[in-house]
């Protein structure tokens, strides 16, 4: 069959994506999922999302990872999902969506999509890493020197020797000033670094602040492709009004034989 397909990307996190309005796509075979993000025999992307009908919000969002396997929050899928339903005409500048981790609010200015994030009520300070969960689980180390980081083989060590075959994102981070940090992510279910993390950039922020590294309720995020801006408000415990803002871009459009 001959389907029709959406490539975006969020801050060089890119992603396949299908209307899967009508129920066309099989949502069961991983192989296909898997074949679709091949970069060398496939579309490529770092994860594929479907958008669906949803009878409580405007839309669902379905994400798998570039592995085939379907998993947990994309915070950077989430904004991109937001800009192919504004360009399908699904939604307006405003919006509701479902998505494996509850229900999200967003809104669209040009090429912008700001995305509210789930609350996050822990944050386990360790002595070399703090963890979190921002709708997918993540690890949060600093590192000096971080352009000359070995990602890819730190990351791959912690991901599996930390935490086992479930696994988490691995982010390293560096302060350049302020309440500005540069990170850079390894990502469960591609095995590999992306160029930004969208919940991994939110978990910074929240670590960060968590830390005392900076006392800001907006942080600013330098990715290896491009920036993202991070929000929030803290009571006791709690952070609540997470919002995740950045670039979410078409990058092309087409048909895949499959
Ligand atoms: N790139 C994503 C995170 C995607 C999910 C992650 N790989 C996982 O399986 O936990 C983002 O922008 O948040």
């Amino acid at each position: 069959m001959k389907l029709e397909f959406f490539k975006y990307q969020g801050t060089g996190n890119d992603f396949v994506i299908i209307d899967n309005r009508q129920d066309i796509f099989p949502k069961n075979d991983t192989k296909l999922v898997a074949e679709l993000c091949d970069r060398r025999f496939g579309i490529g992307a770092d994860g594929l999302m479907l958008l669906e009908n949803d009878e409580a919000s405007d839309f669902k969002m379905v994400y798998y990872n570039s592995d085939g396997g379907q998993s947990t929050m994309c915070g950077n899928g989430g904004r991109c999902l937001v800009a192919f339903a504004h360009y399908l005409g699904v939604i307006g500048e405003t919006c509701t969506f479902n998505a494996v981790d509850g229900l999200h609010e967003a809104t669209v200015d040009g090429d912008i999509v700001k995305l509210k994030m789930i609350d996050v009520d822990e944050v386990h300070e360790m002595p070399n890493h703090i963890f979190l969960d921002t709708g997918s689980p993540h690890h949060v180390q600093l590192v000096k020197n971080l352009p000359q980081f070995d990602v890819q083989k730190e990351g791959k060590r912690l991901r599996y020797g930390l935490y086992g075959e479930s696994g988490s994102n691995i982010n390293f981070v560096e302060q350049e000033d302020g309440d500005v940090f540069q990170v850079r992510t390894y990502e469960r279910g591609v095995e590999g670094e992306t160029y930004s993390c969208g919940t991994g950039v939110t978990a910074v922020a929240l670590a960060m602040h968590e830390s005392g590294k900076t006392s800001s309720s907006e942080v600013h995020i330098k990715t290896l492709g491009g920036d993202l801006t991070i929000s929030f408000e803290k009571s006791g415990e709690k952070y609540s009004n997470v919002y995740l803002k950045g670039p979410a871009i078409q990058v092309f459009k087409g048909e895949v034989e499959c």
